[in-house]
């Protein structure tokens, strides 16, 4: 049963969300404190430690600055939510507004302290190609497929010149969660005005994974149906639950 918290702090981010049209910062703070997660020693997650210095000041980190702030306003008006919490259903919240598919939500993740910010260097490069992604999500967890999947939340959002050095949107229409991103990706070039990165490429690199990237383009069923349940496990990673 959905608790009264979770109802209100829905309601609050959909309302911020739609004000601000902020869908891809608000889906990327969430994989940002989720992704950090190293299964090896269990540090790491979705613990709200993206709050705290040095965390906050990786490079990756760059711009959520933005997002961080958004959350800190809702966090004002219902202070017994977790920061954990509150930035994973920030991205939640924000990927069904854009009509994306439900993702099933638990509430409860604990705030770790300033201590358990982990190293620089735990999320991907965008300049780099498998073996880096691999490198990379399989330490949180992940195989091939959920790489692809979750790649998928390209479809939102845009790149920033002064926050990563790359520019743009990968789709014409950035506020919806559809499987354009995956359409856009299997052309030789970017369409005038889009980006595709290196590590969007990537995805095209080996034949299994380059299959994974026609059957999300052909069919929007199955890539909603995949996406929910590979971000689920995001944004649970390495959740300490009160
Ligand atoms: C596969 C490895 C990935 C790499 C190398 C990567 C890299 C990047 C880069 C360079 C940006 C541009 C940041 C900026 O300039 O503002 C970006 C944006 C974004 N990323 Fe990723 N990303 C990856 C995976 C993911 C995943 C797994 C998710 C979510 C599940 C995600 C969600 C987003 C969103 C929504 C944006 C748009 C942010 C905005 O609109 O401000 N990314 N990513």
């Amino acid at each position: 049963m959905v608790s009264e918290l979770e109802k209100a702090v829905r309601a609050d981010l959909q309302a911020l969300i739609k004000e601000k049209n902020c869908h891809g910062i608000m889906v990327r703070v969430g994989w940002h404190d989720a992704g950090t997660y190293s299964k090896e020693d269990g540090t790491g997650g979705s613990n709200g430690t993206q709050r705290f210095a040095p965390e906050s000041a990786h490079g990756a980190n760059t711009g959520l600055d933005i997002a961080r702030a958004f959350c800190d306003d809702i966090k004002a008006k219902h202070p017994e939510i977790s920061y954990a919490d509150l930035y994973q259903l920030a991205s939640i919240v924000a990927i069904e507004d854009a009509g994306g598919p439900v993702i099933p939500f638990r509430m409860g993740r604990k705030d770790a302290e300033a201590p358990m910010c982990t190293p620089d260097g735990r999320l991907p490069d965008a300049d780099k190609r498998m073996p880096h992604l691999r490198d990379v999500f399989y330490r949180m967890g992940f195989n091939d497929a959920e790489i692809v999947v979750l790649s998928g939340a390209h479809t939102l959002g845009a790149a920033h010149k002064d926050r990563s050095g790359f520019d743009g949107p990968w789709t014409s229409n950035p506020n919806t969660f559809d499987n354009s991103y995956f359409k856009e990706i299997l052309k030789e070039a970017p369409a005038p005005g889009l980006l595709h990165l290196p590590s969007d490429k990537a995805l095209l690199d080996e034949p299994e994974c380059k299959a994974l990237v026609e059957t999300y383009a052909s069919d929007q069923a199955k890539f909603f149906e995949d996406y929910a349940k590979a971000h689920q496990k995001l944004s649970e990673l390495g959740a300490v639950w009160a």
